[in-house]
């Protein structure tokens, strides 16, 4: 099955899934069969009748993939398996299982189908030497390679390459899906993920990001019940004008544009005028506003009120996290990976784990923008999703905070809103299709919306 909200797991959480399992009676070998005709379903579905090589390595990973083997074999695909060292534990009573053919993995034949069995949530250390050199072999040879749990060569807990990664088409996560499938080398190297949850019962206050459930405005509702949503801009007119339509567009009831005149022409839900604090639901402060005196002014004023607050771009710059824990306000903050270093220092590989970080140290909701963009809140809640990489364009970033004010002002539950704005923001990317631009997202924001009413 494809994981729409599913919950995303450390090994070590894994790991006590899968202790509370047996811990409940279930056995090891029951376990590891369940996830060996979980592989060859999918296995079988890739390969088309075309052969097989399936890679075995001697933990559990290796004892899923001989269990695999033989379904595979029992269902007439000619499958050879190239084994790494000894099996050992559960995996042992795999590899007695199987009688077909077998070879050592620098002698594994390239076949269309290469299995990946070699290591999973055990990877200790970096794959060097013979093992990585008939990585090197398939990978070049395979048309299609299927990871049984994750890709060999991924930590999986931060997704970063140890030495060579069995760069994946798909992944077949077994129990749970894994940060590192998220993560780092991991974005590039899971390929489809299908997960298997194999029955097993695991929770986690990290989950994928699901479409939101919105509601249309009530009949008794008008501008400023719907949300006033005031953007604190400077300068720029583009970032200006792109978060303001976006905050428009995004569901609140009125936007008003402060800041520096910047000659932009706005259409009638946007006004320019002074934000009005008694009605501001939420307020936007940084898309285009510089870093110059006037802007550290208008920062400082914003942070000391007791307004909801968005930042965004140039506000990251002039702010100190360990002062936003003062705020009585929900504040919530839109840095992409140079502004979060900036901020709260480099992530050391997973990414999750350091959002989640910030947001405790902050107080605030974190919105850390990349190829993965992970929502976390400082009650330890986090929200991970995958948006289209042709996001990765100039002034999104000014859309998805313009998103997030508005989302805020309509739901005033700045976890919720911010993880509706990353939906909403995705799925117009998803929309507009290749090579968008910036402009193009507002117009397929109002479809995005429309498919969660
Ligand atoms: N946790 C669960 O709920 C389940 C786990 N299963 C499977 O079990 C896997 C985890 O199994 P294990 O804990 O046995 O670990 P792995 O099978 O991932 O790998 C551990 C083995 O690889 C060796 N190794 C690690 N890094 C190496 C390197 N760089 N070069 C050479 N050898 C290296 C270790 O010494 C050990 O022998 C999962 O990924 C999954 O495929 C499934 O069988 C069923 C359910
Ligand atoms: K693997």
């Amino acid at each position: 099955m494809r994981p729409v909200d599913a919950p995303i797991v450390t090994a070590a959480e894994m790991r006590a899934a899968e202790a509370a399992c047996f811990a409940g009676g279930a056995s090891q070998t029951a376990l590891m069969e369940a996830a060996a005709r979980a592989i060859a379903r999918e296995a079988a579905r890739f390969a088309m009748g075309r052969p097989i090589t399936v890679l075995a390595g001697a933990g559990n990973n290796g004892g899923d993939a001989f269990g695999a083997a033989r379904f595979l074999a029992e269902q007439g695909f000619d499958v050879v398996v190239a084994a790494l060292g000894q099996a050992g534990g559960g995996a042992a009573a795999m590899r007695s299982r199987w009688s077909g053919a077998t070879v050592a993995l620098h002698e594994a034949p390239v076949r269309p189908l290469v299995v990946d069995g070699l290591f999973g949530i055990g990877l200790s250390r970096a794959i060097t030497g013979a093992p990585a050199a008939a990585i090197e072999r398939l990978r070049a040879g395979a048309d299609f390679v299927l990871a049984i749990d994750i890709a060999s060569g991924l930590d999986a807990d931060s997704g970063e390459a140890r030495g060579i990664v069995l760069r994946a088409d798909a992944t077949l996560a077994l129990g749970a899906v894994k940060r590192g499938h998220f993560q780092g080398a991991g974005i590039g190297a899971s390929g489809a993920l299908l997960l298997d949850t194999l029955g097993l019962s695991v929770d986690s206050p990290v989950r994928m990001l699901a479409r939101p459930r919105l509601a249309a405005p009530g009949a008794a509702d008008h501008k400023y019940t719907r949300g006033l949503v005031g953007v604190v801009a400077g300068t720029m007119p583009g970032a200006a004008r792109l978060a303001a339509g976006a905050a428009a567009r995004g569901g609140a009831g009125y936007v008003v544009l402060a800041g520096e005149d910047a000659g932009v022409p706005f259409d009638a839900v946007v006004q320019r005028a002074a934000i009005d604090p008694e009605r501001a639901a939420a307020v936007l402060v940084g898309p285009g506003l510089g870093r110059g005196d006037m802007a550290c002014t208008l920062c400082e004023e914003w942070l000391s009120s007791d307004l909801t607050l968005v930042l965004d771009g140039d506000a990251l710059s002039l702010i100190d996290a360990d002062s936003l824990r003062l705020r009585t306000a929900p504040t919530v903050l839109t840095p992409h990976a140079g502004e979060f270093a900036r901020l709260f220092g480099e992530p050391s590989g997973d990414r999750i784990a350091a959002a989640l970080d910030a947001a405790q140290r902050s107080g605030a909701v974190v919105v850390l923008k990349g190829a993965t963009t992970i929502v976390a809140s400082s009650s330890g809640e986090a929200r991970v999703h995958r948006p289209s990489s042709w996001l990765s364009t100039a002034g999104t970033g000014d859309v998805l905070a313009g998103l997030v004010a508005a989302r805020l002002a309509v739901t005033k539950a700045p976890f919720r809103a911010a993880c509706e704005a990353v939906w909403l923001h995705a799925r117009a990317a998803a929309l507009a299709g290749p090579a968008l631009v910036a402009d193009d997202l507002a117009m397929h924001i109002p479809i995005a919306i429309a498919e969660c009413l």
